[in-house]
């Protein structure tokens, strides 16, 4: 089966730093993948090369939707093309509309999607009616999967920390994506939270069908959710295999120069 994503010698360069350095990358459908590295490593800054914060200096980046024919290239596309394409992402700072609803941040999500004209949504004909209702059915749907229903007329700004970067994630998942990045989703999440987040995106992986790259320093959410791992170093690759492998391999103990590595 061909990769979902395929990241080509990705190189980004700011100035005199190559903050990312012939960085390659393949995701496979239903893959939980990690990318792991100090910090300042290039994680972030390889994320907004793939959804199109950043044009790449060097390389290419192709996404295969399950099912397609052929691979295409997203280099240098916008991000809302990238999102309409099928990858979505959280950040790692969170970014919610924090004067709106829960329901409101995720219908966000689906807009891209509707497809009446300016005609229609003055007007407000019945075919956008009809889509509207969708929107809101399918958003409070996903809240249910993601076990935010509860919370659904409450602000944004008003929800736990926890459960704010659960709602990133459900307003990810609105754009009905095949390929979820996110960045450093556990930051700042008490354990209790922590454990949650991990059931969650098993399920989000199998009942939604929807693969995972994630960047994440919680070694042991890392180490016990994904399948492959890509640790990288001043921009570079230095190391991928199972948990296992990068758990006892040198070069990545020798880059993290004692940060536990350790689940
Ligand atoms: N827009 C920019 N202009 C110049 N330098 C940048 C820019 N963005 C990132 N950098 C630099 O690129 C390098 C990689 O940064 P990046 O944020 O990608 O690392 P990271 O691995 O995500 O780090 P962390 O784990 O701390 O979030 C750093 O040296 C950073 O200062």
């Amino acid at each position: 089966m061909a990769p979902i994503l395929e990241v080509d010698n990705l190189s980004m360069v700011f100035g005199g730093l190559r903050a990312v350095d012939s960085l390659s990358m393949k995701i496979n459908e239903g893959e939980i993948v990690a990318l792991i590295g100090p910090n300042g490593a290039g994680k972030t800054t390889f994320f907004n090369c793939v959804t199109g914060v950043y044009v790449p200096t060097e390389g290419d980046v192709y996404v295969q939707a399950p099912g397609a024919s052929e691979r295409k290239s997203i280099k240098g596309l916008k991000p809302h093309k990238i999102t309409e394409g099928g990858l979505a992402r959280t950040f790692q700072n969170i970014r919610l509309f924090s004067n709106m609803s829960v329901l409101e941040n995720v219908m966000i999500g689906h807009h891209h999607r509707l497809n009446s004209e300016v005609f229609g949504a003055v007007f407000r004909d019945k075919k956008t009616r009809e889509e509207e209702e969708k929107v809101v059915h399918d958003s409070y749907e996903i809240l249910k999967k993601i076990g935010l229903e509860k919370h659904v007329n409450d602000l944004a700004k008003n929800l736990p920390y926890g459960a704010q970067r659960r709602l990133e994630i459900a307003r990810a998942m609105g754009t009905d994506p095949f390929l979820l990045l996110l960045d450093e989703p556990a930051a700042g999440m008490n354990p209790h939270e922590t454990k949650d987040l991990v059931d969650l995106i098993l399920r989000i992986r199998d009942d939604e069908k929807i693969s995972v790259l994630l960047i994440e320093h919680d070694m042991s959410l890392v180490m016990n959710l994904s399948e492959r791992i890509y640790v990288v170093d001043y921009g570079k690759l230095i190391a991928t295999g199972s948990p296992q492998e990068i758990k006892t391999n040198k070069e990545v103990i020798k880059a993290y120069l004692g940060e536990e590595v350790d689940a």
